[in-house]
């Protein structure tokens, strides 16, 4: 189990800087239904008895039920699955609890449309529900709308528009859902809004809001027609201009790629993991900028499935992550200290480029996650060069004499760098979000450079892209901290990763891969 455990949270938790506040999926009134424990008057009694339906397609029930299981219960709007607990085959098991039927069971391809509808359906929330709400019969009907009837809709709507399934059948298959899930009256209304969407398509005139008036209203525009909060196309706006805006919201809105680490810790090179891929016939190809990392598009599944992960041959880990730990560039010997660590994914790559002399102290305040990274550790056969804290870094600092050569402080962040690969993060995601963040970064900076040896590094680091969270809280470190200077990082990730400044900056609308910042900086001897 904790290889799951562990690719789910590094996937979430590597792409998710979001950690620094419990999962506050703020719930809509619409949502507020249990999902477990349906609710009398919605269903039709017969389903109680939990016969699996053969007319419903399985990845409609499935998707339909995990997204309502994401949107009111905060579940993990997960980019993969796997067979076994927490995937699939245990869905039904939600199915059958939610919907009062089970469907046949999810094949390998009903796998990969549920990943791709679910995933495209939470991205495109803003944009869907315009277009839902548009073609009701009134605001009320979509304002009272019950929370799978919604997602039923949802549904429809992006395998039409964005899938470009054939309409017709689309319409039929979700109008069955909604009969059998709900009522004959669903059904109905699912019915009438599908076909109107059906015909403004015919006639290329889909209800979208137009691109003019003042920046307000571009700005809502903009959300609307790219799916994205308001505040967010008015910061990025700002900060980047309109088009590298719209830019960026396409990437986000586009398939994740991911990238995997072959684990040299245990002997596995590069070589190695490309000749598996090339067995399974999964299409990778080389990272141009990391010797260990490989890219693929596709073929995810494939590899989780066929255990690659599982045996520790090697990491799901993004490149910009990757090249953070260039930017520390751990050499053998050295004492380092990650101070926010879990659950793992660059602790476990400094581990494996200190070819087993040296110690990485690797220091998070989350237990469970903690324990993910020793586990891991394990299985990667690194543990030998790792010791695990469980502390607050800001008290473990105060109490304690610990100097390094190098320090890795890898933030808690807003991920807004990585929202490609988390569809839901955009929602969850909140403008105040981003001023207590700054300070718990403050605060964090503060209590790493406690730990620096005179003459070491601290690594800083976000997943982020906003100059707030990023080159703000470097400058503001620097007046604090005098002793501290900016070592330029050209020498250690390709130029062009390198900002005006001397700091590492991953740009995905550029450089194809989540977005990520880092700052080293030398201590004065
Ligand atoms: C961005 S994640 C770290 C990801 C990790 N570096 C990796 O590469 O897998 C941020 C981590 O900071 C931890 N954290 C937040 N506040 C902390 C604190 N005050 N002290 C130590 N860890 C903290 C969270 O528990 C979370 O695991």
């Amino acid at each position: 189990m904790a290889h799951v455990l562990s690719l789910r949270v590094l996937l979430s938790a590597e792409t998710n800087k979001s950690s620094f506040s419990s999962k506050s999926l703020k719930l809509d009134k619409r949502t507020k239904t249990s999902i477990s424990a349906p609710r009398k008057g919605n269903l039709n009694p017969s389903h109680k008895t939990q016969k699996v339906n053969l007319e419903i397609s399985p990845h409609r029930a499935v998707s339909a039920v995990r997204l309502m299981r994401i949107e009111m219960g905060g579940a993990f709007a997960d980019l993969l699955n796997e067979k076994g607990k927490g995937s699939g085959a245990n869905e039904m098991g939600y199915v059958g609890r939610t919907l009062g039927f089970r469907t046949r069971d999810l094949e390998d391809r009903d796998l990969r449309l549920v990943t791709d509808i679910v995933g495209g359906t939470i991205r495109w929330k803003r944009y869907l529900d315009h277009l839902i709400s548009s073609l009701c019969h009134d605001a009320n009907t979509f304002t009272r709308m019950e929370p799978l009837l919604l997602q039923i809709l949802r549904i429809g709507f992006y395998e039409i528009i964005k899938l470009e399934m054939p309409p017709y059948a689309v319409v039929d298959e979700n109008v069955r859902l909604a009969k059998v899930a709900l009522r004959h009256g669903a059904g109905n209304m699912v019915n009438a809004i599908l076909r109107k969407l059906v015909l403004h398509m015919e006639n290329s005139s889909l209800p979208l809001p137009k691109l003019e008036g003042d920046d307000r209203t571009q700005a809502r525009a903009l959300a609307t027609l790219h799916s994205h909060p308001v505040w967010m196309v008015r910061r990025w706006t700002k900060h980047l201009g309109q088009e590298e805006a719209i830019r960026l919201m396409m990437w986000n809105n586009s398939d994740p790629s991911f990238s995997l680490r072959a684990n040299s810790g245990k002997g596995v090179s590069r070589a190695d993991l490309v000749t598996k891929l090339d067995v399974l016939k999964v299409p990778h190809e080389l990272s141009f900028y990391l010797n260990d990392f490989v890219r693929m598009k596709t073929g995810l599944q494939m590899v989780i499935q066929a255990g690659l992960l599982k045996e520790g041959l090697c990491s799901v880990q993004d490149e910009s992550a990757g090249l953070v730990v260039s930017v520390v560039d751990p050499q053998p010997g050295e004492s380092i200290v990650d101070c926010c660590a879990a659950p793992g994914g660059k602790t476990l790559y400094m581990a494996s480029l200190l070819s087993g002399q040296g110690m990485v102290h690797a220091v998070d305040i989350n237990e469970g996650r903690l324990r993910i990274l020793k586990e891991t550790a394990k299985l990667h056969q690194v543990d030998g060069v790792i010791t695990t804290i469980h502390a607050d870094i800001r008290t473990f600092s105060d109490n304690n004499t610990m100097k390094c050569d190098r320090v890795l402080l890898d933030a808690p962040c807003s991920g807004l760098g990585v929202l490609s690969k988390r569809a839901d993060l955009r929602w969850n995601r909140k403008l105040e979000d981003m001023e207590q963040l700054k300070n718990l970064q403050d605060e964090l900076l503060d209590a790493a450079s406690l730990l620096v040896k005179p003459g070491g590094v601290l690594v800083y680091s976000t997943c982020s892209i906003d100059p707030e969270e990023n080159e703000e809280r470097i400058a503001a470190f620097l007046l604090r901290h005098p002793d501290f200077c900016i070592d330029p990082i050209g020498r250690y990730v390709p130029p062009d990763f390198v900002t005006e400044h001397g700091f590492y900056f991953s740009n995905p609308v550029k450089h194809f891969l989540d977005g990520a910042f880092a700052a080293r900086l030398s201590r004065a001897i």
